[in-house]
């Protein structure tokens, strides 16, 4: 487990692990996956076939079918009993079979995006470590790993170095605020090669202050214990760090500002604590682990120096040895079941709202018949039968068929053909009813390999002098914080300014991070002093700046036009103290240098994805961390209107910045509040975005999106991963989900207004007859035959008026619709009961009972196959002369209808051939609902916008 393997120091945990700081070899790596086993959660695999049955009954209209089934079995109605238990058992097994390919399909898709996690490996052991690209399934205990923010954490592992280090761990403990890591020795002082130890995993964590040192230059210095300047003094450090982004991330309401403001504060402590102690001695080494807060003990997920699978990296670096893969983790253990499904999305719900109605209607109908038939007809319990028969009618027992299938279908068909891969299968048509789409503007609307295009002193002239100095904090920040992957903006400072940066020696750096927007490197300089370095956000590096009054509005407005231009802009300041004194990242005063502009081409497919999204009625906004002008003119080169350009600092009122096309300046948490706030206003919300500054904005979406390049967190937070690099297929992805939505609301649609039609016909029917106007077995056998063909809906391709918005299914609106069209079913079946009942040897005189039952059992089919048609969403493609799926399915039950009564089936059911006459009347009958429906539905279309 991995707390064993935690245990003691790290000298011993790396002792036992068979491993060192240069990591293992290929070979080791090699043998130890047969060993270990692949390093994946057993909770992925697919559940096996009793539970998923198991899950499928617990669906309430089962439920209530079920309860249906034994209140016949009570009455002895064997027949009714043994038919609903036949629905239940058919739709149990179409849905487990339904779920189990989706979910097959689904975990094929996901491999596609699996991630990877940069580790160190040798090819023998006398090379020298390269990190490499390795699949997340082929990590061993004993790796060790690169960590960088944006990373999710791949496996259990202990920290052998780090910088900065926030961990959000919300899947483990629900604490969705980061935590601060860092290294830790323990027990305190220990030794290396005292062999003690082995302390249990649950120990309070001594707030013993202790340092190591020596893992990253020398392979063989591994002195735990001794590093230099051990950990004296600014204990506090780290604590306050952590306090800062608490107060950042936690809630994104109000005081967020504050909590930057002491994120910043913290952040240099920290700093200055590093430069003043651990780094004394000159090697760019570990960091000093300050005092251990939570001193009163905890879980393991307290403890400081271990970081879990299941969690990701929020801030800061570290490097850090496996020491549980698999099932041996601490994620496998807490998660055993499938994590909770996040909360149904805007369609789930009024699914859910019209299920919900429709279930008291069911609850409701055989009291109320048996209530009626005892009033007016004087009968008694002998009509139970029939009223169970009638309220299954009620159910839409395909729905959860029909849903999985629509769903499956879209997200395997989409992934072939555009390379989106739906992760979860609800947020397909989530995305077909997205009326919003926001998206991150770097890295996403642009390619995000930015180009240097020029280097300017404060007076806007040319000066590569400050490009060097950008190089330098750029080069040093890289080599100390050990990033994973270098910063696209770092790298292009190291490619245009050459090399640079050796000719110092580096002593510290905390790298970018959107919530402060700079990045700060310490280098020694002259005769024991040291050179801050830092580069960032205008006015971020402005505001710690020293400048002439007027200064700092003339540089802003200069860095404001090179933005105008459509550049992206990094402002460069430096400082000179001394270097025992201390460097703290927080210094008002700063000596500003200048700026460093780049050009970072739209990715090419943007403009038209946008124009796409545009035509299909969703409303694009960007939301970006960047300066508000290169944001605009972004825009305005992508063909979208920037209008007033809001900026996240400047909140205003939400709605304001809620309804601006463009908010520049955003930190993660204010990407996610406007996205909260186009939510809370009624929007159905996409979020489009690939960073690390874009989790929380796509965890607050009804749909996250992610692009295949977008970093480890992000692609783990979003529904829905774009796998090529074409955001058109955004485009195809919207239509996918409305094809989906509209074909599940087409199905609820018909099924609905036809089972209540038909309720209330045979309720009216049941009570003017001698007799009941069908036997409770033609009832459940042509509800089954409706239901039959009704799967068909899963194949239909909705018409073009259903993809043209988004596909919203309001419940209120629905049930009216249901309700109207009920109605005019249940007189198109009365008409029909008076043409017989006349035709029948005069008024009141309808005897054979068989007769009846089998005229009308063919209208009953034949109207349900008028209604699949007419009331679907759209109209089959123009120009198309080869029916559809419905179009056959409605065949199909049409001739069901005409041809089972007289077949020896039909007399089993107690039915009989009709004389020829009589099929002229539903004839007449059909032909006059044909036209009422068509021209109801011609007025309702009307009425809606
Ligand atoms: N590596 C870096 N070092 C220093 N400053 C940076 C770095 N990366 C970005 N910045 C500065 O911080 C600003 C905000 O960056 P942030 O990452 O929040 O958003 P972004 O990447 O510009 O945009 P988006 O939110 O659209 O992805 C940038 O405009 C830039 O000035
Ligand atoms: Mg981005």
């Amino acid at each position: 487990m991995a707390s064993d393997a935690a245990a003691g120091t790290t000298l011993e945990v790396l002792r036992r692990l068979e491993s060192g700081p240069r990591g293992l070899t290929d070979a080791e790596a090699a043998a130890r996956l047969v060993t270990s086993g692949e390093n994946t959660l057993p909770e992925r695999r697919t559940p096996s076939w009793p539970r998923r049955c198991v899950r499928a009954l617990r669906d309430p209209f089962t439920a209530v079918l079920l309860c249906l089934g034994l209140v016949s079995a009570a009455v002895a109605s064997w027949g009714t009993a043994v038919v609903i238990l036949a629905l239940v058992a058919v739709s149990c097994v179409l849905r487990a079979s339904g779920e189990h390919r989706a979910d097959r399909s689904m975990a094929a898709l996901r491999e596609l995006v699996a991630g990877t996690a940069t580790v160190l490996r040798r090819d023998d052991a006398h090379e020298p470590p390269r990190a490499r690209e390795v699949p997340v399934g082929e990590l061993v205990p004993g790796d060790v790993l690169r960590l960088g923010p944006g990373d999710l954490i791949p496996a259990d592992v202990r920290l052998l170095r780090a910088q900065g280090l926030t961990v959000r761990q919300g899947a483990l403990t629900g604490e969705s605020a980061p935590v601060g890591k860092r290294v830790v020795e323990v027990p305190g002082g220990a030794g290396p090669g005292n062999g003690a130890g082995g302390d249990a995993p649950n120990t309070p964590w001594p707030g013993a202050a202790s340092a190591e040192g020596g893992f990253g230059a020398e392979p063989g210095a591994l002195s735990a214990g001794g590093g230099p300047g051990a950990g004296s003094g600014a204990t506090s450090a780290r604590g306050g760090f952590g306090a800062g982004r608490d107060g950042v991330s936690g809630g994104g309401g109000p005081g967020v500002g504050s909590g930057a403001a002491s994120a910043g504060g913290g952040f240099g402590n920290e700093l200055e604590f590093a430069a003043a102690g651990g780094r004394a001695g000159g090697v760019p080494t570990a960091s000093v682990a300050g005092e251990v807060p939570g001193a009163a003990g905890g879980t393991a997920f307290d403890a400081p120096h271990l970081c879990f699978q299941g969690s990701a990296v929020a801030s800061g670096t570290a490097t850090a040895v496996v020491i549980a893969t698999g099932d041996a983790t601490r994620f496998a253990a807490a998660h055993r079941t499938p994590d909770t499904p996040r909360e149904g999305g805007a369609f789930d719900r009024s699914v859910h709202g019209i299920s919900w109605v429709l279930i008291r209607f069911m609850l409701l109908t055989p009291p109320l018949v048996l209530m009626a038939n005892a009033a007016l007809r004087g009968r008694g319990l002998e009509t139970l039968p029939f009223a169970v028969a009638v309220a299954v009618g009620l159910t839409p027992e395909m729905l959860p068929v029909i849903v999985t299938t629509c769903l499956a279908r879209g997200a395997t068909l989409l992934a072939r053909t555009h390379g989106v891969i739906v992760k979860r299968l609800p947020a397909l048509h989530d995305l077909g009813a997205v009326d919003v789409l926001c998206v991150d503007k770097t890295g996403t609307l642009t390619q995000d390999r930015p180009v240097v295009e020029g280097s300017l002193d404060p007076d806007g002239r040319d000066d590569p002098e400050v490009l060097r100095w950008a190089a330098v904090g750029a080069w040093w920040t890289l080599q100390l914080a050990e990033l994973p992957a270098p910063d696209a903006l770092d790298e292009a400072l190291l490619e245009a300014a050459g090399p640079v940066g050796e000719e110092y020696d580096g002593v510290d750096a905390v790298p970018f991070d959107p919530v402060r927007r700079i990045s700060t490197a310490v280098v020694r300089g002259s005769l024991g002093r040291h050179t801050v370095v830092v580069t960032g956000a205008a006015e971020a590096v402005l505001e710690r700046c020293a400048t002439a009054p007027g200064a700092h509005d003339r540089l802003l407005a200069l860095a404001a036009r090179e933005a105008d231009a459509g550049l992206r802009v990094l402002a460069v300041a430096t400082a000179d103290r001394p270097a025992g004194a201390g460097a703290p990242a927080d210094a008002r005063d700063l000596a500003f240098q200048g700026l460093v502009t780049f050009r970072d081409a739209l990715a090419p497919t943007a403009a038209e994805a946008l124009r796409v999204l545009a035509d299909r009625g969703v409303t694009v906004k960007v939301l970006t961390g960047d300066h508000p002008a290169t944001a605009a003119r972004a825009c305005r080169e992508l063909g979208l209107d920037p209008g007033e350009v809001r900026t996240a600092a400047h909140p205003g009122d939400a709605g304001a910045v809620g309804a601006a096309t463009v908010v520049a300046r955003c930190t993660p948490e204010d990407k996610a509040r406007v996205v909260a706030a186009l939510r809370a206003a009624g929007h159905t919300v996409g979020y489009l975005g690939d960073g690390v500054n874009d989790v929380a904005a796509l965890r607050a979406a009804d749909v996250g999106l992610a692009p295949r390049s977008a970093v480890g967190v992000a692609r783990e937070s979003a529904d829905v991963v774009l796998a090529e690099k074409d955001l058109t297929a955004i485009g195809h992805a919207v239509t996918a989900g409305r094809h989906a939505s509209g074909n599940i609301a087409s199905y609820l649609r018909v099924t609905l207004s036809s089972n209540l039609g038909n309720v209330v016909a045979m309720l009216a029917a049941g009570l003017l007859l001698p007799f009941l106007p069908m036997l409770p077995a033609q009832v459940l056998a042509q509800n089954l035959c409706f239901d039959a063909a009704q799967l068909a809906y899963a194949h239909d391709s909705p018409g073009a008026a259903a993809l043209r918005g988004p596909a919203v299914l309001r419940p209120r609106s629905f049930l009216r619709f249901v309700t109207a069209f009920g109605l005019l079913n249940a007189v198109a079946d009365l008409a029909t009961f008076a043409v017989l009942a006349l035709a029948l040897n005069g008024p009141d005189a309808v005897d054979d009972e068989a007769v009846f039952h089998s005229a009308w059992f063919t209208e009953n089919l034949l109207t349900q196959a008028l209604v699949m048609l007419l009331l679907r969403t759209g109209r089959r493609r123009e120009g198309s002369r080869v029916p559809g799926p419905v179009g056959l399915a409605a065949a199909g039950l049409a001739a069901v209808g005409l041809l089972l009564p007289p077949s020896p089936l039909g007399g089993a059911l107690g039915m009989t051939a009709l004389p020829a006459a009589y099929y002229l009347l539903p004839g007449v009958v059909l032909g006059l609902y044909a036209l009422a429906l068509t021209a109801a539905r011609a007025r309702l279309r009307r009425r809606q916008p």
